[in-house]
Formats: structure tokens, C-alpha cells, sequence
């Protein structure tokens, strides 16, 4: 995918970054970074009669410093798509890292495997057809699951992001990390509700609830990145 194109299906208007600065961002630092196979798997979901709406890659170069960071070995994906995240996470975790990755549309995830089977990393990876409410319901039902995993990555339904929270909190250990997509909203949550187009109103309001449960939530460290769509990154410290 050209720098132009790029551009297009960056996900929302960017409000906080002019065109300009994200192509130097994306120019500079992300694209002569970003591994070839991920390259591929987001020009082949361009084929995706939805596009490419995955997550963007100066999120994923962050993700995968988070990851690096962390030592994480254990995850959890909650909203899988054709796998941009999915790849780029199995891709820095170690051989014997596992990921969770729950997703009703198996469609879009097949699209994705050819890339996942050619980076040889298809055995980190548990795919789950399913919403995630009930798996994460099923994991936390298993005592022994609380507490272990290193790092979770929500890019799904945003009128489920706190339901995901409760849950993964419990899941994630102390130290670990949860990530969440999509948290600005393309910028709308700073406009006026009048000012943003109805079919983005709805996950706009559950933006601004999510991120004002968040900021006032004292088991976690937060930082709400502007990057990409914006994201919450949640360190749970108790
Ligand atoms: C923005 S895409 C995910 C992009 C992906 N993280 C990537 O980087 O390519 C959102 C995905 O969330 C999935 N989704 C929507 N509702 C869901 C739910 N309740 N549980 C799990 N996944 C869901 C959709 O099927 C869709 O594939």
C-alpha cells in the first residue's frame, strides 16, 4: 500500500496530527520497521470488502515495544479481523508465547492466515469463533486463569470495551497490560455530539463513558495515546 492510500484508510480524520506529521511518522520511523508479512497481510486486506480497518501501524510498532517490554508471553485479542495485530503480536512474543484470539468472523481471519502460516507463527495462536463476553466468562470461571496473562488488545464492539475491562483486568496480572483501541474515537469525543455524524454517534458516547471510567479507575497506571484512532493503554497496578 502507497504512503497515499495510507492515508485513506487511516481509520478517522486526524485531529491532533496534521497529514503532513503522520507521513513523516509513518515515512521515518514505521514503515522501514514494519516486518514484510505484516506489509502483506495489510495490503491483502485491502482486497476486504470493508477495507483495511485494522489496527494502524505506529500502533502496532507501540504494541509490539509493549510487548517487547513486558517479556509477554501470555495474551489475549479480543477482535481479530484479518489479523494485522493478531500477526504483529505473535510475531513479538516468544516461541512459546500463546494468544487467545477471539473473533466471531472466521471469514475475515482466514483471509488474514495465509500471512500468519508464512511468518511461521500460526502455532502461538488459539483462534476462538465467538463473541469474547462468554470466553472471557469461561476463562474466569477456571480460577487458575486470573492473574496470567501478560498483555490484552481490544479493537472490537466499543459498546462492550467496559464489560471487556471488568473481565480482563481479572485476567491480566499485576504489571500486565490492557490496550484499547479506537479510544478517540476519530477525534470525536473533543466535538460537540451535533457536530458528529449520526452513524458515529453511538460509539462515540460509549468513547466518552469508557474513557471516563477509565481515568477514574484506581487499579491501573493509564496513558490515553494519541496514536492511530487513540489508545488507552491500562497498566493494572493492584
Ligand atoms: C477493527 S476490527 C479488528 C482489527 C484487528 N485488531 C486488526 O488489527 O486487524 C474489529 C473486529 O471486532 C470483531 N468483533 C465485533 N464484535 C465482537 C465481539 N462482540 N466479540 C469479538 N469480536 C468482535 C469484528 O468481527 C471485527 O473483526
Amino acid at each position: 500500500m502507497d504512503d497515499k492510500s495510507m492515508l485513506e484508510v487511516y481509520p478517522n480524520p486526524i485531529i491532533l496530527q496534521s497529514e503532513g506529521l503522520l507521513k513523516y511518522i509513518l515515512e521515518t520511523s514505521v514503515y522501514p520497521r514494519e516486518a514484510e508479512t505484516l506489509k502483506e497481510l495489510r495490503n491483502a486486506t485491502t482486497k476486504h470488502p470493508l477495507g483495511f480497518m485494522g489496527a494502524s501501524p505506529d500502533v502496532g510498532q507501540l504494541m509490539a515495544l509493549l510487548l517487547k517490554l513486558l517479556n509477554a508471553k501470555k495474551t489475549i485479542e479480543v477482535g481479530v479481523f484479518t489479523g494485522y495485530s493478531l500477526l504483529l503480536t505473535a510475531l513479538n512474543i516468544p516461541r512459546d508465547g500463546k494468544i487467545t484470539a477471539i473473533d466471531p468472523d472466521r471469514k475475515s481471519y482466514e483471509m488474514g492466515l495465509p500471512f500468519i502460516k508464512k511468518a511461521s507463527v500460526l502455532h502461538k495462536i488459539e483462534y476462538i469463533e465467538s463473541l469474547a463476553l462468554p470466553v472471557l466468562d469461561k476463562l474466569l470461571q477456571d480460577p487458575a486463569n486470573e492473574g496470567t496473562f501478560d498483555f490484552a488488545f481490544v479493537d472490537a464492539d466499543k459498546n462492550n470495551y467496559l464489560n471487556y475491562h471488568e473481565r480482563l483486568i481479572k485476567l491480566v496480572k499485576i504489571g500486565g497490560i490492557v490496550a484499547y483501541d479506537n479510544t478517540l474515537w476519530g477525534g470525536t469525543v473533543a466535538l460537540p455530539e451535533m457536530a458528529v455524524s449520526k452513524p458515529k454517534r453511538d460509539w462515540r458516547r460509549c468513547a466518552l463513558d469508557f474513557n471516563k471510567a477509565i481515568s477514574k479507575d484506581s487499579r491501573l497506571e493509564i496513558a490515553l495515546v494519541s496514536i492511530g484512532d487513540g489508545l488507552t493503554i491500562c497498566r493494572r497496578v493492584c
